[in-house]
């Protein structure tokens, strides 16, 4: 495969939101399901979170354990996996917790159409890769981590990334924590916001496993291409 093997994990409420209509960070995950979310956190070699995520969250993206950061650097790598932005307009903030916390490459991907002087600034924290005339193209990103040695890419959201990602036919799984909550509200995220598909489109889904976890559920799927 030309691209890493990609997977989705996210944590949503029983209505399928990721977050509040003010876009609001919501504790939907018990510890179980933080412990599980951190070993896949050390099992890949990248993570990727879109810029409304740090945007809205400002995440770290870092192992939290401290044994699995030993594991990863006593078999020779980062302590953390690759930390990748997808954030067409380089609208990083310079001092957002990803540059701040733990050690391991960080990754812009901004677009063509990126201001410059914006650019100068993340290259002095990351290495920024240019794809996309107005927005990031997501498979030739996809296809230059692979380049870069990276396998296994997590991808944690947020709405509008999950949709680019799905639709560009570049997910193979997702796994999706429902937790025991309702948020509402029509404009806060769901598990995949952008355009949508139209009925002809619909992206079928084959049930891996459905797990109870703590007062939730953990939903894993393997994604199976156009339905009809
Ligand atoms: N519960 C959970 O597991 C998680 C929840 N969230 C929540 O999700 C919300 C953020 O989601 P969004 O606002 O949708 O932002 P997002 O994190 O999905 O980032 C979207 C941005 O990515 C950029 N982008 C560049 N090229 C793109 C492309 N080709 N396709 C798609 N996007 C592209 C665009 O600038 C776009 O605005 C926050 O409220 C956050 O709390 C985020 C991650 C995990
Ligand atoms: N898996 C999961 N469960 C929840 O309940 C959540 N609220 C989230 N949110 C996302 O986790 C990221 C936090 O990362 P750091 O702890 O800063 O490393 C962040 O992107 C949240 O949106 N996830």
């Amino acid at each position: 495969m030309d691209r890493p093997f990609i997977f989705i994990n996210s944590a949503m409420s029983a209505d399928g939101k990721l977050s509040t209509k003010e876009r609001k960070q919501v504790k939907i995950s018990g510890k179980l399901d933080f412990e599980r979310m951190d070993e896949l956190r050390a099992q890949a070699d990248a993570i990727m979170v879109g810029i409304g995520t740090v945007l809205a969250d400002d995440p770290s993206l870092t192992v939290k354990s401290p044994e699995r950061k030993a594991a990863r650097k006593a078999s020779g790598k980062s302590e953390n996996p690759v930390r990748v932005v997808v954030d067409s307009a380089a609208r990083t903030p310079p001092d957002a917790d990803i540059f701040k916390k733990g050690e391991g490459l960080r990754i812009i991907a901004v677009s063509n159409s990126a201001q410059a002087e914006k650019i100068k600034i993340l290259e002095e924290k990351a290495l920024v890769i240019k794809t996309g005339t107005d927005k990031v193209n997501l498979s030739e990103l996809a296809a230059k981590l692979k380049e870069m040695g990276i396998n296994t890419l997590m991808v944690e959201g947020g709405a509008t990334l999950n949709w680019g990602m799905i639709s560009a036919g570049l997910v193979d799984e997702i796994y999706t924590f429902v937790g025991n909550l309702i948020i509402g509200g029509k404009t806060a995220p769901t598990f995949t916001d952008g355009e949508g598909f139209t009925e002809a489109e619909i992206m079928g889904l084959e049930l891996i496993s459905a797990e109870k976890i703590e007062e939730g559920v953990l939903l894993k799927w393997k994604v199976k291409g156009k339905r009809n």
